[in-house]
């Protein structure tokens, strides 16, 4: 393979997706070595076939709204690769949601669901249908006008959808119940489910708490503990929320977090109360950011930034995609950040990344640093399937030794000669290698 060549040729082919190529052109350069090891790989054009996705869905999707207006969506299933298990990933709501971005997102899921170590194929899904401003009964008729679709092209163990941005508990219990009124089956068909019925405990807070275990274990690798530590939190949301609960725990000081419209600086730390005031401003009342510095007035809102400029030792960005760019890792460096650890899927622009490597920081992609997520949804449908709920310590733990298998995985693959860890050539390879071996497997389909 020749990498260049290869992310060149699906620029000609996808001139609309930036994101699918910039997801895409950060993971090629990285297997090409281990790739050029195997003339088979090449003979079954094995690379081609990882990228481009098995098939994507495409559908309107029609519902009305509470003035009884007939509103449209576009609706979105990218089912990217199932050669190591069902297709698994999430939904995302969100205005800028397209074909572009969720094909990237799928992607990065392929790799990702490979490193959890368990067998779960790579999707992703969604719309450009905004939750923000939407009555409860709004959201429930789009999710299930979005289900009336989607039913057709799931199952337990065909495709399993979960949440992303926009999509939490609230949206995937209506669409859990649209399903099993279409469908009259009651299964794992979705995960992120409440607990009363089928939901893991722990999964609310897998990919927060994931992110933050793997941080510790790439702070071990420097002697480093993380108690004491100033962190900068972007997002408010899911992820962000439990970063910022497990990030407590362990003792750290939690200076920011962030919506889309600004960020809020805390000089005293969110504590728990603080915390438990954001889980209700956000979750409940579905507020912004900003009325946490009305609530906290030693609490500074910056309007319309972000939180890279302030100084602190860790950086964990949570809330999406190109949310640093090279301005501001450069910010993080020159404030003495010593280690980024993804929540979000690739939050960090490729300018932004090489700053972080030139730099010798400890810095963790997405697909390892955020896979607790999908790793306790695998956890999940394995509760469903053997109609048993593990209890929250059990679960806790194996999303533990999880995160820390991962990190094995990517110090092995990616220790360079000068002892620095590569993480991402780390997570790339390990993640590869598995997929590729299984498609080899089973022969050109
Ligand atoms: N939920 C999960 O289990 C997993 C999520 N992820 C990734 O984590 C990230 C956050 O997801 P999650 O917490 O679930 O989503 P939520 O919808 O719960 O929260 C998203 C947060 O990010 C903010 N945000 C969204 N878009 C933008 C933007 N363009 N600029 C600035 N802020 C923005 C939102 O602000 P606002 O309210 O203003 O929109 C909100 O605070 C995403 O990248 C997602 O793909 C990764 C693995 C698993
Ligand atoms: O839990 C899941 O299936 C998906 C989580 C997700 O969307 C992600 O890892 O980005």
């Amino acid at each position: 393979m020749n990498a260049a060549q290869v992310v060149e040729n699906l620029k000609q082919r996808f001139p609309n997706e930036p994101e699918y190529i910039q997801a895409v052109s950060q993971v090629l350069p990285t297997i090409e070595e281990e790739y050029n090891k195997h003339p088979e790989f090449e003979k079954a054009n094995l690379i081609e076939r990882l990228c481009v996705p098995d098939r994507v869905y495409e559908f309107r999707i029609t519902w009305v709204d509470d003035k009884g207006n007939v509103q449209t969506n576009m609706g979105y299933r990218i089912q990217h690769n199932n050669a190591i298990g069902p297709y698994k990933g999430g939904l995302r709501y969100h205005k800028s949601v397209n074909l572009g971005i969720l094909k990237f997102l799928a992607f990065e899921q392929t790799f990702k669901n490979s490193l959890t170590t368990l067998p779960m194929g790579g999707a992703k899904g969604g719309s450009d249908f905004s939750p923000r401003g939407k009555s409860d009964a709004e959201v429930m008729r789009f999710c299930q006008a979005f289900m009336n679709e989607l039913y057709r092209v799931i199952g337990p163990d065909e495709d399993v959808p979960a949440g992303d941005i926009g999509v939490g508990g609230r949206e995937v219990g209506y669409l859990f119940g649209q399903y099993k009124k279409l469908t009259h089956q009651f299964q794992g068909v979705l995960t992120g489910k409440g607990i009363p019925f089928g939901g893991s405990l722990i999964r609310p807070e897998a990919t927060g708490y994931g992110t933050v275990y793997f941080l510790t274990s790439m702070l071990a690798t420097r002697g480093i503990e993380l108690k004491g530590k100033k962190v900068l939190i972007s997002g408010s949301g899911n992820v962000a929320q439990y970063a910022t609960e497990k990030c407590i725990q362990l003792g750290a000081t939690v200076l920011t977090l962030s919506d889309s419209d600004g960020y809020i600086f805390d000089p005293d730390g969110i504590d728990a109360e603080k915390l438990a005031y954001v889980k209700e401003l956000k979750n409940v009342e579905r507020g912004r950011i900003k009325e946490y510095a009305e609530e906290y007035p030693n609490a500074v809102y910056h309007a319309g930034e972000r939180p890279w400029h302030e100084k602190a030792d860790i950086a964990l960005p949570c809330a999406t995609q190109n949310e640093i760019n090279g301005e501001q890792a450069q910010a993080l460096v020159d404030n003495g950040v010593i280690a980024v650890a993804e929540g979000a899927n690739m939050p960090s622009l490729p300018e932004a990344i090489k700053i972080f490597q030139d730099n010798k920081l400890l810095y963790a992609p997405g697909k390892a640093s955020n896979a607790g997520g999908v790793s306790v949804s695998g956890l999940e449908m394995s509760q469903n399937s053997e109609r048993l709920s593990w209890t929250a310590e059990e679960v806790d733990n194996y999303l533990k030794r999880i995160m820390n298998d991962i990190h094995e995985n990517c110090v092995k693959y990616g220790t360079g000669a000068d002892g620095y860890i590569n993480y991402v050539k780390g997570a790339n390879v390990a993640g590869f290698m598995k997929v590729a071996s299984a498609m080899m497997s089973q022969g050109i389909v």
